[in-house]
């Protein structure tokens, strides 16, 4: 029976420490892979960087732009101004805006002609159709909504952009595209926090790798490292390279076998 001196429902509130200990740079002319299991954080980190994390939680730590540290009316000034964000989340999009005149407002500085032209030459360039620009995000299949995000962080001139696994979804082509473009951001004096499950394409395009486990960097390291397992110190970065296609496939195998692969996708 029904029992009224018991609560019907009861939530009970813990806090969950996430992030920790952690320190990464991206100089200009870089492109910095984030690479590391599910879940391990790096989606907290990019949205802590961009100001978008649950209003109870507890975020502290210290940023720096430019060689000058940052408070937090200093980033938010950033944002959108120098400082772009590849959402790994589509909902960043706005339900209810068409997503031309999305992208667009993403410009700074531009009039309304020169918005359009680049919003244009974008949505070219990631295949995106002139009649998407007609559609509202609901309308739009995982990866068109992938690409038009990246076509946002691209609208604007930013100076480092962090992109939150820009290319799941994506034909292969138009993933190695986007890549590109990043290397070529970043070859042009930008800098790019990636943030990727592929280690293959971050490998392709990146200058250092920053190995990330539980909340933490275990491992900063040159891209060269990973020609030779020898040259990477620890253990969790060393199953990432065995998990390669290229590397130990019958170890990798072996491994999943035993559910030590760290990768999910
Ligand atoms: N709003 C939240 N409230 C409580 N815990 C959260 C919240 N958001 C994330 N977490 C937890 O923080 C941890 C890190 O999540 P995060 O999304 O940063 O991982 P991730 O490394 O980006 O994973 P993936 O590679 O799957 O995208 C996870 O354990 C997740 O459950
Ligand atoms: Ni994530």
């Amino acid at each position: 029976m029904y029992d009224e001196s018991q609560p019907f429902f009861r939530a009970k509130q813990r806090d969950v420490e996430v992030l920790h200990n952690l320190s990464i740079a991206v100089h200009a002319g870089e492109v910095v892979a984030v690479v590391g299991a599910s879940g391990s954080g790096k989606t907290l980190l990019a949205d802590a960087v961009f100001g978008l994390f649950e209003p109870n939680s507890t975020v502290s730590g210290r940023i720096w732009f430019d060689g000058q540290r940052m408070d937090a009316a200093g980033l938010a000034a950033l944002r959108g101004h120098g400082l772009s964000l590849v959402p790994q989340s589509v909902s960043h999009l706005d339900p209810m805006m068409r997503v031309g005149k999305q992208v667009e407002g993403f410009a700074n500085g531009l009039t309304k002609a020169e918005r359009r032209a680049r919003r244009q030459q974008l949505f070219e360039r990631y295949g995106l159709g002139p009649e998407v620009a007609r559609l509202y995000p609901h309308e739009l299949s995982g990866g068109m909504a992938r690409r038009v995000l990246l076509c946002c962080a691209l609208m604007d001139d930013p100076r480092v952009i962090v992109a939150d696994e820009p290319t799941p979804g994506l034909d292969l082509d138009l993933a190695v595209r986007a890549l590109d473009d990043f290397r070529a951001f970043a070859d042009a004096g930008g800098g790019v926090l990636l943030i990727t499950h592929d280690i293959e394409l971050a490998l392709r395009v990146a200058d250092r790798v920053a190995v990330f486990k539980d909340g933490t960097v275990v491992e900063e390291t040159a891209v060269a490292n990973f020609a030779d397992p020898s040259l990477l110190r620890h253990e969790f970065t060393r199953q990432l390279w065995h998990a390669l296609p290229e590397h130990d496939f019958a170890a990798e195998g072996a491994e999943r076998d035993k559910g030590t692969v760290p990768l999910s996708h």
